[in-house]
């Protein structure tokens, strides 16, 4: 099977102009078939509040009102993703901007309500991810980039949490291609410590992830990308890597540095 890179950019990357230039330039400068997803969880509670619209989270997901959608609407899927386009584009990638609406390739169920009502919020099931359309992009020579937006296929837009499409479409996309997913962000790795950057963990398999969650080293938005990941390992995607924006070129060679999930 061809290689295919599915690479998803935190939304710290994302917001710092520096590192965000570092790594549109290291991706671009990847060889081979290639997928990037985006964040920008900032950028949108940012914008909201300069609009009154006040952000609330409930277990690291967004409450995604009314008003809420329409803001992550125009940030996610208009002011980053085609900003991203237009970055990669001059740096010779040939990117286009998708998102989970477009060509009906990420269908998605509004979160039913229990305790929380979340509102416009998606949930991915992978067996409904059409592969084919991404599949054409991708034998055209073309670089898709995801907006964390989804539908219902009833004419409703649905936010959902970028690592989530990540996992969701390197999952749809392994039964075509030998996919090697890497979490990119603003650290190193999964760290023993949060506050020591150095303090890389090389390995994770199920076992060491339950004995560092009742250890107390894992908190916040790492949990959920973990989660993610091992969904990933678990449903047929080759390679499951979590890792600093700076390493995202080697982390598609041999030399692998952050964390490696099993
Ligand atoms: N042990 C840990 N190792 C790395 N990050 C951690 C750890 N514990 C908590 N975190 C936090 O998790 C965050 C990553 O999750 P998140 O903000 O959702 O990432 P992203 O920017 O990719 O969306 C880090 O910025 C960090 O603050
Ligand atoms: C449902 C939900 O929570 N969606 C996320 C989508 C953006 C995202 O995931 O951005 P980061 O990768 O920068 O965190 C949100 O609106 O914050």
């Amino acid at each position: 099977m061809i290689d295919l890179f599915v690479i998803k950019v935190g939304g710290n990357v994302i917001d710092n102009p520096t590192l965000l230039e570092a790594f549109l330039q290291k991706f671009a400068a990847i060889k081979g078939k290639k997928i990037l997803i985006h964040g920008g969880g900032k950028i949108a509670t940012r914008m909201g509040d300069q609009l009154g619209i006040a952000s609330r989270y409930v277990n690291g997901r967004r409450i995604t009102d009314a008003a809420t959608i329409d803001v992550v609407t125009m940030v996610y899927g208009g002011l980053v993703n085609k900003q991203l386009v237009a970055k990669l584009q001059a740096n010779g990638c040939n990117a286009i901007g998708l998102t989970g609406a477009d060509a009906n390739i990420i269908p998605a169920v509004k979160r039913p309500v229990k305790e929380i009502d979340f509102g416009f919020v998606g949930d991915v099931t992978t067996d409904s991810v059409q592969a084919a359309p991404l599949q054409a992009l991708l034998e055209a020579g073309m670089t898709p980039v995801f907006a964390p937006l989804t539908h219902d296929g009833k004419g409703q837009i649905l936010n959902t949490n970028a690592d989530t499409i990540a996992s969701s479409l390197a999952i749809a996309l392994s039964q075509h291609y030998s996919v090697r997913l890497i979490y990119c962000f603003e650290k190193k790795g999964v760290l023993h410590d949060a506050n020591d950057d150095n303090a890389v963990i090389n390995l994770i398999d199920r076992q060491i992830y339950e004995e560092l969650k009742a250890d107390n080293v894992l908190t916040d938005g790492i949990l959920p990308k973990l989660e993610n990941a091992f969904a990933a390992i678990e449903s047929g995607v080759a390679e499951v890597l979590i890792g600093h924006a700076d390493d995202v070129q080697s982390n598609t060679t041999d030399t692998v540095a952050g964390t490696l999930i099993r």
